[in-house]
Formats: C-alpha cells, sequence, structure tokens
C-alpha cells in the first residue's frame, strides 16, 4: 500500500506545482493568521485555480467560527476541512453535518495517555492526524517542527484513516513510519528552505523517502 502524504502549508503556486509533480496525495492551505504559511481564502483560491486536478485540497482551521469556513469554501473547493485548535468533538460533529466536507482533526500526542483522544474523535471524524503537542508557550499548535515518539501511535487501535505528524523530514521520514506503523504522513517544516517556504527538492526527497525511495 503507497503511504499518503500530505504538504502542508502551501502559499504559493509553485508549491503546489511542486507536490503535485513530486505525488503528493493531499496539500494543506492554512486559515490561520498567526502562521508563516498563513493564506486568505482568496490567496487559497487563486493558488488552487494555477492547477487543474492534482492532489485534494485542505483547508486547515484552529476554532475556526463557521463564517471563516464558509469564506473559505466559498473562495476554493476544499475536499477535506482540518480542525487543528481545541475544537471539543461536538463542534468537529457540528462543522462536518453543517458544511458537508469531511473532516480531519489533528490530535496532539505526547504521552501514552493522550491517546485517549482517539477514541473520542473518531466516531466524529473521517480521519485523524497525530501530531506533536505544542509547547505550553507554542503560538501555533502545529507546524512547530517537532516530533513525539512515534512508537506511541502502535498502542492505539487507530478506527479511521489517519496522518502522522510533527517534525518529519527526508531524513526520518521512513524510520517515522516504520516505527508508527502510519498509513500516511503530514510535513510543514521539513519541507521548507526557510521559515513559511516551501522548497521543490525537499518536497520530492520527502515523497521518495516516504515511499521507500
Ligand atoms: O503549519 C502551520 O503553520 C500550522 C499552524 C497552525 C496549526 C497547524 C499548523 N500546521 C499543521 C500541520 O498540518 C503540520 O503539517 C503539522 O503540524 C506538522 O508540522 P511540522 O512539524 O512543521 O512538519
Amino acid at each position: 500500500m503507497s503511504i499518503a502524504v500530505k504538504i502542508c502549508g502551501v502559499n504559493s503556486p509553485e508549491a503546489l506545482a511542486w507536490a503535485a509533480e513530486a505525488g503528493a496525495d493531499f496539500v494543506g492551505f492554512v486559515f490561520f493568521p498567526p502562521s508563516p504559511r498563513a493564506v486568505t481564502p482568496e490567496q487559497a483560491g487563486a493558488i488552487s485555480a494555477s492547477l487543474a486536478g492534482g492532489p485534494r485540497r485542505v483547508g486547515l482551521f484552529v476554532d475556526p467560527g463557521d463564517a471563516l469556513v464558509e469564506a473559505a469554501l466559498a473562495a476554493a473547493p476544499l475536499d477535506v476541512i482540518q480542525l487543528h485548535g481545541e475544537e471539543t468533538p461536538a463542534r468537529v460533529g457540528e462543522i462536518r453535518a453543517r458544511f458537508g466536507v469531511p473532516v480531519m482533526k489533528a490530535l496532539g500526542i505526547a504521552t501514552e495517555a493522550d491517546l485517549a483522544q482517539v477514541a473520542e474523535y473518531a466516531p466524529v471524524a473521517d480521519r485523524l492526524l497525530l501530531d506533536a503537542k505544542p509547547p505550553p508557550d507554542a503560538v501555533l499548535p502545529g507546524g512547530n517542527a517537532a516530533p513525539f515518539e512515534w512508537r506511541l501511535a502502535r498502542l492505539a487501535a487507530i478506527p479511521k484513516p489517519w496522518l502522522l505528524a510533527g517534525g518529519l523530514t527526508p531524513a526520518n521520514v521512513a524510520e517515522a513510519i516504520a516505527a508508527s506503523g502510519a498509513p500516511g504522513v503530514d510535513v510543514s517544516s521539513g519541507v521548507e528552505r526557510a521559515r513559511g517556504v516551501k522548497d521543490r527538492g525537499l518536497i520530492r526527497a520527502f515523497i521518495q523517502a516516504a515511499r521507500g525511495g
């Protein structure tokens, strides 16, 4: 089975083209203004329209109000809504029902106890993303280039499609997949040449390494 790959924080037509040519399954648009990768709904719409087809478009939101999700969906076709904040299971279910778009819920993992979230969110989400829990003083709830202990993922029975994230790079992604058993991976910082700036060679190297070279 081919490993699914999501390139997150795509903020230019070039980055979208590089992800597509390298064979990414998903690209993420970050609708969170404090992020160095943030895009507006209009920018995401223009980037998305620069390439017909290609990777599925994921809109990443952090505790969004309905108006932001509505504006993003009006400007850019989104195949998946990623929720990366402190949304409750009820709110995840509400967003899924209201917008009729599959939802991926990000779960912050630092210890085995954090895996309890899998059972809470699996019934209301279409996909899960196991990401490193951000440090308490972090400005961003994700995209921090920080890994968690990958083997922890094997301790949870995850009944939905899921991606592993957090500090992945071309150099460590194969080991991360082997340790965690992940069927897919998500990366942002590890394919950037500077914070918020994607790199064509790193995207290609990451996807090759994830899929066994
Ligand atoms: O990437 C961001 O700037 C971001 C901001 C706010 C919430 C989530 C964010 N990224 C989430 C992702 O999907 C990242 O790919 C994931 O956290 C891994 O990031 P990294 O460790 O930088 O590869």
